[in-house]
């Protein structure tokens, strides 16, 4: 091994919030190395959030499209997923090459490094024969990779997972989607779109689980009304792939066949052979646990979905900013989930925001909760969708809402700045809600709480 070079912090790994943070901190004057195996940016920008957002955007053309017969006379849109592939390989992914973030990083000050880095003491990285001594520390982002379930024949089959689904230049007649999370019902909804036959296979008892049951009710419906078949509580027995079918044996001797597999039932942590038993971590560990400031061992920092703290894109940047204000000697303020928003791209969009009532009776808390429809605007829109909130009875302040409507995400954004400043319902419920917009509809709902 070569001389290790100094330096005041390596990066590991560099998802949003890895690439945020090294880059912030080499502008804050601190020798940063920065190391990624595959691409500078990670997961968001070339196998996930952005290319998938990009389909989304196109399949939801197709969808307003349709509606103009049921609303406004007649179209015709004749889908063609070449304008879509050559958005995300051209706009989007650069053909899948970083050399534009490379270059942002380099600009920005850090020293970027292509490899896989191994923690080998503590404040010691190795990346290949390299050897770097970060006399700050070392930040850990090293994300996710797509998992397969233990399925009897899968991993012999040439199934897709995100990372090949996003480079598809022809889109197959059926497509089979193993797991209805945020990854499986959105890219299932954007295929469907593409007129491709869908069938969604999911082990609970409904689809986007974690959400409300009352917004997973609405989007298989939603679903179902797009000819999308839903199959929940359905154990798969095995897979095959032959004469270039798949076939997904179910339970109960039901099959399901279809010219293409995605693969969407979760993701592992990258946390294997990191070398965390040099820093004293546990090397079999699933999550980091980070403090408030994201420190998970004397010299080690963690953000992004390894932490656990919500898989996403924001919650990874807003950790990173949490890094930089540690590492460049801030007084904060630190971590703060009580409000982490998020949204499923699905049509409808499900906004969701702090606890569901489930994970809010799980805590204790003395819920009361009330749901309602989309009022006025969705009756206008002609357009399905609901709304509930949980509410802390003590308190007397939200701690969770879920919207299911097409600008869902958008309007949790009132329910989270609520939830974060500990609005009263009371006050909530006494503000001037303009008619007919979305959403008013959160209006009875609050009322209904008090
Ligand atoms: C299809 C899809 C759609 C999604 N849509 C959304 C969305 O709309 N909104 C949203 O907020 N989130 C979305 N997500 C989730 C989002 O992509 C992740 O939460 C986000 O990328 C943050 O991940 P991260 O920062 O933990 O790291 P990642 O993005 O996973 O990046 C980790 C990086 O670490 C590198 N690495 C790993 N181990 C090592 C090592 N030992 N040495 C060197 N480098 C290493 C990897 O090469 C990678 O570049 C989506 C994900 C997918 C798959
Ligand atoms: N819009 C967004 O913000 C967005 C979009 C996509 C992904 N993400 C993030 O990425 C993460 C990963 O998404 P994901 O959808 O891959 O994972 P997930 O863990 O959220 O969902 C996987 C689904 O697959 C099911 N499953 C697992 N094994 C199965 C089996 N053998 N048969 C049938 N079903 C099975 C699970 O029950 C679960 O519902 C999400 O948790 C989310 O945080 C976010």
């Amino acid at each position: 091994m070569s001389d290790a070079v100094e330096c005041d912090v390596v990066v590991i790994g560099l998802g949003p919030g890895g690439e945020h943070a090294a880059a912030s901190l080499a502008k804050a004057g601190l020798e940063v190395v920065a190391v990624d195996e595959r691409l500078v940016g990670g997961e968001c920008p070339y196998f996930g959030c952005v290319p998938s957002k990009m389909m989304i955007t196109a399949a939801r053309t197709l969808q307003e499209s349709a509606r103009v017969n049921q609303l406004a006379g007649t179209a015709t849109a004749t889908p063609d997923w070449s304008p879509v592939a050559a958005r995300i390989r051209d706009e989007a992914t650069d053909d899948w090459d970083d050399q534009v973030a490379v270059d942002r990083l380099v600009a920005a000050g850090a020293t970027f490094v292509r490899g896989r880095g191994r923690i080998t003491a503590p404040r010691t990285v190795a990346v290949g024969e390299a050897s770097y001594v970060a006399r700050r520390g070392i930040v850990l982002n090293t994300g996710t990779t797509p998992s397969a379930p233990p399925v009897q024949g899968l991993a012999d089959t040439p199934y897709w997972t995100n990372r090949e689904i996003v480079r598809a230049t022809e889109l197959p007649e059926s497509l089979a989607v193993i797991g209805g999370g945020p990854i499986g019902c959105e890219l299932a909804q954007v295929m469907a779109s593409f007129g491709v036959r869908v069938t969604v296979i999911e082990v609970a008892d409904r689809i986007i689980a974690p959400e409300e049951p009352e917004a997973s009710e609405v989007l298989t419906k939603a679903f179902r009304d797009a000819g999308i078949e839903v199959l929940t509580g359905v154990h798969i027995d095995s897979v095959t792939h032959a004469d270039d079918r798949f076939s997904i044996a179910l339970e109960e001797d039901r099959t399901v066949e279809a010219d293409r597999l995605l693969v969407a039932a979760g993701r592992r942590n990258n946390l294997g052979d990191l070398g965390l038993e040099h820093v004293g971590l546990d090397p079999m560990a699933r999550v980091l646990e980070p403090d408030e400031r994201m420190r998970v061992a004397d010299g080690v920092w963690a953000i992004g979905d390894i932490t656990g703290k919500g898989a996403f894109t924001h919650v990874s940047m807003y950790q990173a900013d949490i890094v930089v204000r540690d590492l460049t000697n801030s007084d904060g303020p630190w971590a703060d989930y009580r409000a982490v928003a998020r949204a499923t791209f699905t049509t409808p969009e499900i906004g969701s925001v702090g606890l569901s009532e489930a994970k809010a009776r799980e805590q204790g808390i003395d819920v009361v909760v009330a749901t309602g429809d989309l009022g006025t605007r969705g009756w206008l829109a002609e357009e399905p969708g609901m709304v509930k909130l949980v509410a802390d009875r003590a308190r007397g302040v939200l701690v969770g809402g879920c919207v299911a409507a097409s600008t869902g995400g958008e309007i949790v954004a009132l329910i989270q700045t609520a939830i974060q400043g500990e609005v009263p319902i009371a006050a909530l419920a006494e503000m001037h809600f303009a008619y007919p917009t979305y959403y008013r509809s959160l209006l009875p709902v609050l009322r209904a709480l008090l």
